[in-house]
């Protein structure tokens, strides 16, 4: 019988081949804890008397709050960094930059890996066709405790992307695109497999994030891309990691990329998808460039294209805040941080930022903002009334520097 991607992995891992609805228990390459999980996760270990049976593949990220906003924060970072020490724990510092892309730069998400997060957005890792999937600090401290996790085979959805991106659209726009489609509980525990096709090849590991990343706002259990294109060079891809035309799909969605226009996300759900030119007008205070969504250099590259020569509406705050400290040592090197300091960026520490509403740009009553994150529920950033609306980084730059809502090319109309 034909298997899916998600069975295909898990197959491998049991020593077995497993079909969606089985129970299995697997092994686990990677365990990812973030900063503002860490706590719990070692309470738990505590109470099993337990410490990570495989150090080398356990490691704890401190970005969520970045550095620290409060002395409750500080303490547990340093308690952080001592249990590190103590169990030969690799930490990620503060400023090294957000979990899933620290974890994709380091190699330790690698095609046919399961890796299991303390963190939702743990999808990301399908980008390089790893089965990675978020849960919770008590799955997180057993699986460290004993490399392996327990799982039911998730069932698979298919989403085909076809085709080429058309000039000013990205992959963002095509994520938000296919969250409209499945809706917010459309792939609940699911894997999302997504192939691409016709062109599509040719998305970047980075765009693969973009899509990877937005596949848990659909309820995904993992999101997985078939790995094609630069993938093949950049990784060693096992030889039965390829996708089987006898799988069998829950169903299957397909978006054709050519035809695909900028997309935005209209608070207060990530599935409430529309064209910009529908909400275009809509007057914003702050405009936040960064996270795992879109914290990339391609994306700050994107956003200082749009900002070159320009400046931001004097209302705006246009906070950027790099997703590693890689990209924004990329950023300092190739003149994108000029672009965007000039044009009236703030640039914040490599992290989440504010995607959260913990620290570094809260929102205030009232607050309208446009976020390249993947997240616009109500009280996210701040204010419960405070609106976030998900964008590209284009559409971000955009619409920081008009003041409201809008693309780069109607951008132009207006200055013209
Ligand atoms: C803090 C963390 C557990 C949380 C998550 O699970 O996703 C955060 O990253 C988020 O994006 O809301
Ligand atoms: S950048 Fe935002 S979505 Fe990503 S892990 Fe951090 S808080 Fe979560």
């Amino acid at each position: 019988m034909g298997q899916t991607l998600a069975e295909k992995i898990l197959s491998h891992k049991a020593g077995r081949p497993v079909g969606a609805g089985e129970l299995v228990v697997v092994e686990v390459d990677q365990v990812m804890v973030v900063d503002s999980i860490a706590g719990s996760f070692f309470k738990r270990l505590e109470y099993l008397e337990a410490t990570p049976r495989y150090p080398e593949r356990v490691s704890i990220v401190i970005d969520h709050v970045a550095p620290a906003a409060n002395l409750e924060v500080a303490k547990a970072q340093k308690e952080i960094r001592e249990w590190g020490k103590r169990h030969g724990i690799r930490v990620f510092d503060v400023g090294r930059g957000v979990c899933h892309q620290v974890l994709i730069e380091e190699g330790l998400a690698q095609p046919g890996w399961v890796v299991v997060g303390s963190d939702s957005h743990s999808t990301t890792y399908g980008a390089v066709g790893a089965f990675g999937t978020g849960m919770g600090a008590t799955d997180i401290a057993l699986a460290a405790a004993s490399g392996r996790t327990w799982l039911r085979v998730p069932e698979s959805v298919k989403v085909v992307f076809r085709g080429r991106l058309p000039k000013g659209v990205t992959a963002k726009d095509a994520a938000l695109e296919m969250v409209r489609l499945l809706t917010a509980e459309g792939a609940t525990y699911m894997a999302v497999e997504i192939h691409l096709l016709d062109g599509a090849e040719a998305l970047t590991r980075g765009e693969r994030m973009t899509l990877a990343n937005l596949t848990v706002e659909a309820g995904a259990k993992a999101g997985l891309v078939v790995p094609s294109g630069e993938i093949l060079e950049m990784y060693r891809v096992p030889d039965w990691l390829y996708p089987d035309p006898e799988a069998r799909y829950a169903k299957e969605v397909e978006i054709d990329l050519s035809a695909l226009t900028p997309r935005v996300s209209v608070p207060f759900y990530v599935d409430n998808v529309h064209e910009v030119a529908e909400v275009k007008g809509k007057r914003v205070d702050q405009v936040f460039i960064g996270t795992c969504t879109n914290g990339r250099i391609e994306d700050l590259r994107a956003a200082a294209e749009v900002l070159r020569g320009r400046k931001v509406a004097p209302w705006v705050r246009l906070l950027v805040v790099p997703a590693s400290s890689q990209v924004l040592e990329e950023a300092a090197r190739d003149g994108t941080l000029l672009t965007l300091l000039e044009a009236g960026a703030t640039i914040g520490t490599p992290g989440c930022g504010p995607c959260m509403g913990r620290h570094m740009g809260v929102l205030a009553p009232g607050e309208v903002c446009v976020s390249t994150s993947n997240r616009n529920f109500r009280g996210r950033m701040g204010a419960p009334d405070a609106e976030i609306y998900l964008a590209s980084p284009r559409v971000a730059a955009a619409s920081a520097v008009a003041g409201y809502l809008t693309t780069p090319e109607e951008l132009e109309e207006v200055h013209a």
